[in-house]
């Protein structure tokens, strides 16, 4: 169903985006002349994208049941949604969650790279580091709404975020668990931990896959806020409109300084990443440890 309305913002506050925080609390909603923002849904099978009611946000929602795993087809879709708001210019924020209950993402779809041809887990790392860059260097602030279990792809797509507010339910967990997988973080994943929660935090919960409650997620730092379940993406849109008041270009600008380093290690050698992935990840006794991973996660309901 296409959700055509316009909304019209004065021209005033998109240039001085902060001014649009200060109008909408007084209560400004008047449609007056200026520069046309479209409330049109969009997205695709498995990444859904709606404009919030604060002029300028959009709720990107994953859903790729049972679990939000990140196979080839939700990587795509979420690198081209993405895309599109940020050709958009009306859009200055994005919250990131999930329809799948109790999960935001099972991190990497272990059928993509379990069992599998080299040409296929060339092709899939690819797209995963194409994610990570894409969500990574985005000019779009980025909030994630955690609601629900965020293990190892699940929560390096989180950490791209600017923050992260998370569902206080002690049934849920983040963290990179690899390592139990009998697989290693490549090194873009651990900088982007390290440069959330610091070198020794990271090095222990690397090593040891430490998956945190949301509680010990909080404490360390890899999360920014805990809030009921039912709460999780409103504060979630009322973090963006906080992020909202400030000028964009000076914050792009310093968002931009802070990542561009970590990001500039993968961009300097995507091919050589993506050939130690394969010969990595093709090695019989990886693929036997993913073998018995699987296998106990389908046991786990027998
Ligand atoms: C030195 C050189 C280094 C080079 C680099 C090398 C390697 C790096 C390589 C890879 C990095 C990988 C990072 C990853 O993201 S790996 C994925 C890790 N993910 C997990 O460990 C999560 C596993 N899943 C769970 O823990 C639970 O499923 C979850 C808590 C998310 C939900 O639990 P729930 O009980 O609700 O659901 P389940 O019954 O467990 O699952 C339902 C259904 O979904 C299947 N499934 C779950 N997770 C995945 C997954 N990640 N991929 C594919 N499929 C998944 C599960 O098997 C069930 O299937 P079925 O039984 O219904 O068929």
């Amino acid at each position: 169903m296409a959700l055509t309305a316009v909304v019209r913002i004065p021209t005033r506050a998109l240039l001085r985006p902060w001014a649009r925080l200060r109008d909408s609390a007084l209560g400004w909603m008047e449609p007056v002349g200026g520069v046309e923002v479209s409330t049109q849904r969009f997205g695709s099978q498995r990444v859904l994208v709606e404009p919030a009611s604060a002029a300028g946000v959009a709720v990107m929602t994953f859903k790729n049941p049972p679990v939000n795993s990140l196979s080839l087809e939700l990587l795509t879709e979420l690198v081209i949604n993405l895309e599109k708001l940020e050709n958009d210019k009306t859009f200055r924020g994005v919250v990131l969650t999930s329809d799948c209950p109790g999960i935001f993402s099972a991190g990497l779809d272990l059928t993509e790279i379990c069992g599998r041809n080299p040409a296929h887990y060339a092709e899939y790392w690819k797209a995963v580091q194409e994610m990570w860059l894409r969500l990574y260097l985005s000019n779009l602030m980025l909030v994630a709404a955690i609601n629900g279990a965020c293990p190892a792809g699940g929560c390096l797509m989180s950490l791209t975020c600017d923050y992260r507010v998370m569902a206080d339910n002690p049934k849920y967990a983040i963290g990179l668990n690899e390592t139990l997988l009998g697989i290693v973080a490549p090194f873009w994943f651990k900088d982007t931990l390290v440069n959330t929660i610091g070198h020794r935090a990271s090095e222990r919960a690397l090593q040891l896959g430490l998956l945190f409650p949301p509680t010990e997620a909080l404490q360390v730092g890899m999360v920014d806020r805990l809030v009921p379940e039912d709460q999780v993406q409103s504060t979630a849109l009322s973090v963006l409109a906080q992020w909202m008041a400030i000028p964009d270009h000076a914050r792009q600008l310093t968002k931009n300084m802070m990542r561009k380093p970590t990001a500039d290690g993968l961009l300097k050698k995507r091919d050589e990443d993506i050939q130690n992935f394969v010969s990595f990840i093709s090695r019989d006794s990886i693929q036997k440890s993913l073998q018995m991973y699987l296998a106990k996660l389908r046991q786990k309901k027998g």
